[in-house]
Parts: structure tokens; C-alpha cells; sequence
């Protein structure tokens, strides 16, 4: 068995966002808008918080599944691709977080 990739996952929500709400919470998610989106990713990144600062590894790694499927679902809503992230990400690869973080401190 092969481990799932954020593409595969991605791949799977756009069939389920074009099912009808009653069959799909994907689907029901997107019709509720972006701020319900946005809120539901926000909780869900508030329970991750939580499950890290209180050593709640199996929590962790449950709330981090949430996150992450809430923030494709969001990006869904803002007609972001994933891709666009994942190429943000790829140029930041270029150099150092440090020297990144260095940079926006001093920006010349
Ligand atoms: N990965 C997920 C996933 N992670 C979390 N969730 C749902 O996210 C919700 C978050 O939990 P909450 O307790 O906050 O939910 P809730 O109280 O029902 O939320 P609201 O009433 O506030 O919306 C739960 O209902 C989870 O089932 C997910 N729902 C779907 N997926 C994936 O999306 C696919 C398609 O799902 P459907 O769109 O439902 O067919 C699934 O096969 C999975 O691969």
C-alpha cells in the first residue's frame, strides 16, 4: 500500500465537491461558503495547537489530518490550487528560513 500524498487527497475532494451536499461533507462544506471554511480550518488548527502543548501525540496526529484536509478544502473555496502552494514552497527552498526571515527584517 502506497501513502497518501496531499495531491491524491486533493485529487479525491474535486470529484466529491461536485456531489450533492447530502451525500458529501466536502461538498457541504463548499456550499456553507469560504467563511465557514475558513472557520472550520481555524478550529481545527486550534486543536492541533492544543494536542502539541499537551503532549496528546495520537490527538496530534488526528488533528493534523484535520487540518490539513480543511485547508485543501479551503484553498478549494478561494479557487487556490494546490499547486500554487506547493510552487511557493518550492522557491523557498532556494535558501535558509533564516535567511528568508532575514531578508523580510531587510529587505535591501
Ligand atoms: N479527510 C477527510 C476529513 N477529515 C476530516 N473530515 C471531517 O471534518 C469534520 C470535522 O470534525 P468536526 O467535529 O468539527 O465536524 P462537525 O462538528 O460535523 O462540523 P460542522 O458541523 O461544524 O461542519 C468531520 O465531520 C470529519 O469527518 C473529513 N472529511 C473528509 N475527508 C476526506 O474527504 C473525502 C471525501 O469526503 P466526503 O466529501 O464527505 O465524501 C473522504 O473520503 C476523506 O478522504
Amino acid at each position: 500500500m502506497t501513502a497518501m500524498t496531499l495531491d491524491d487527497l486533493d485529487a479525491r475532494l474535486a470529484l466529491r465537491a461536485a456531489a450533492a451536499p447530502e451525500d458529501s461533507y466536502t461538498a457541504q462544506l463548499l456550499s456553507r461558503g469560504i467563511e465557514k471554511c475558513a472557520q472550520k480550518l481555524g478550529e481545527e488548527a486550534t486543536e492541533a495547537v492544543i494536542a502539541a502543548v499537551t503532549a496528546n501525540r495520537p490527538e496530534l496526529i488526528k488533528e493534523s489530518a484535520d487540518v490539513l484536509y480543511h485547508l485543501l478544502v479551503l484553498l478549494r473555496a478561494a479557487n487556490v490550487p494546490l499547486g500554487a502552494v506547493m510552487a511557493e514552497l518550492d522557491a523557498r527552498t532556494a535558501r535558509s528560513g533564516l535567511a528568508e526571515k532575514a531578508a523580510r527584517q531587510d529587505p535591501q
